[in-house]
């Protein structure tokens, strides 16, 4: 299996499992043409018996399968979130639900939906500091930013949650504890599809747009599928359709979308290896670091670059540096004489001879500072290995890193070649 060997199995297993939950619960008796399968790397995933053609159906479930807020507000719960003001976010009343069906267990309609959801997640908020301290600078500010939005998520949970204790014996901090709305949060975040829903007096203003989809959140991702994935108003069923086809006893993949590891790391808690989207971020402080400090102009040419939206997504990729951080180096190279022809650098002209290779030289330099860092956090992973008893985190942080090298190692020779006419 391209993913790492796996086992196989058959149907009788999935209608135990999922199979009783989507076919015999909802009374939906659709076959879909698949086994489960157990796939080491990517987690559970789906295969298909068939081969699938290009544009064919991969799956259909209907609105009654979805778990969204409308169920929450349908049940015991909506007459709370209906009295409760402020009005709760769509994404506390959903994770509310989760936890409390969870804590119902036998007695939960959603049970065996919930017995197959992951008990633990990899997303950074889950992860300890120690681990994402090694993550590069700009995936470090973004987790620390989840991190913060979801304590902010259980801080401000705890007045609505107080209000159900009539619903419960045991006490609501108990259920409602920070691990179980991480674990709800997660399980959201990772797994929730996209649906549209009409605005609800009782939820807050905030995006209503989650849906969890059973047995269809089994579905892994790959970035070299292309799918069609909506909620289908005329059929009522949220559908999947494949655009590139899949061969037959494949892992059916679709594609979360377009993203960068870094991006499938922080939402997804993964890393795909040889992703094309992949890509090494160039921040404001390494952009300048190799050019002259005594450029009296580089202020002016900061500003401009901040002006015209070019002072970020600046990027290193597979295909070498992108254009908008040549344009961006070009810029920034700009002798002073030249100075006056920074609008033709922004519309991608070529100035001079020395303009191009100056950019490029320091393209390079930055290149070999990444690859010398990232080296270094290779070794520090390395060592932590050997040390700390975090051996999933570390490896995951590890691929994350490796697979940056890699891109940074393509982007070195490119540049070498980019160079050649100038030597
Ligand atoms: C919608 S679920 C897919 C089903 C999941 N594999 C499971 O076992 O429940 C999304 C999660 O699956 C995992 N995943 C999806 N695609 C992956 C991939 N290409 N490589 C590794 N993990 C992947 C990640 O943990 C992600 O958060």
């Amino acid at each position: 299996l391209a993913h790492g060997q796996g086992l196989v199995l058959d149907l009788p297993y999935l209608e135990d499992t999922i199979g009783f939950f989507v076919f015999s619960f909802f009374g939906y008796r659709r076959i879909y043409p698949f086994f489960l399968l157990c796939v080491l790397g990517t987690g559970r995933g789906l295969m298909s018996k068939t081969s699938l053609r290009e544009g064919q159906m991969i799956i259909s479930l209907p609105e009654s399968c979805l778990l969204t807020t409308d169920t929450v507000i349908r049940s015991y719960l909506g007459a709370y979130i209906a009295k409760w003001q402020p009005p709760p976010s769509p994404l506390l009343a959903l994770c509310t639900f989760l936890v409390s069906e969870k804590h119902a267990g036998d007695q939960s309609l959603w049970k065996p939906y919930l017995e197959i959801l992951p008990k633990a997640y990899t997303c950074p908020v889950c992860l300890e500091p120690e681990v994402v301290n090694l993550f590069p600078k700009p995936l470090k500010a973004k987790a620390e930013e989840q991190r913060a939005r979801v304590q902010e998520f259980f801080s401000s949970s705890r007045d609505f949650v107080s209000s159900l204790q009539p619903l419960f014996s045991e006490a609501v901090e108990s259920i409602f504890s920070y691990s179980a709305l991480l674990w709800a949060w997660c399980t959201v975040n990772t797994r929730a599809v996209y649906v549209e829903h009409r605005q609800r007096q009782c939820l807050s203003a905030e995006p209503n747009t989650y849906a969890l989809a059973p047995y269809l959140d089994l579905l892994n991702h790959s970035p070299h599928v292309q799918v069609k994935a909506a909620f289908n108003e005329e059929t009522h069923c949220y559908e999947i359709r494949t655009v590139s086809g899949c061969r037959k006893h494949e892992q059916v993949f679709i594609c979360y979308g377009p993203h960068d590891n870094q991006r499938l790391l922080l939402e997804y808690g993964f890393i795909s290896v040889q992703n094309p989207h992949a890509c090494v971020h160039v921040s404001e402080d390494i952009l300048v670091k190799y050019l002259p400090s005594t450029d009296k102009q580089m202020n002016k040419k900061i500003s401009i670059l901040k002006d015209h939206d070019f002072i970020e997504n600046l990027t290193f990729g597979w295909d070498g540096p992108s254009w908008r951080l040549l344009t961006a180096l070009k810029l920034l190279c700009l002798e002073a004489e030249e100075f006056t022809c920074w609008k033709k650098i922004l519309l991608g002209e070529i100035i001079s001879d020395t303009n191009e290779k100056r950019s490029l030289v320091i393209a390079q330099k930055i290149c070999q500072y990444f690859i010398e860092e990232t080296n270094a956090m290779l070794r520090k992973v390395s060592h932590m290995k050997d040390e700390v008893a975090l051996i999933n985190q570390l490896t995951l942080v590890e691929t994350l890193w490796t697979e940056e090298l890699k891109i940074l190692q393509a982007s070195a020779e490119i540049l070498n070649r980019l160079q050649t006419p100038f030597r």
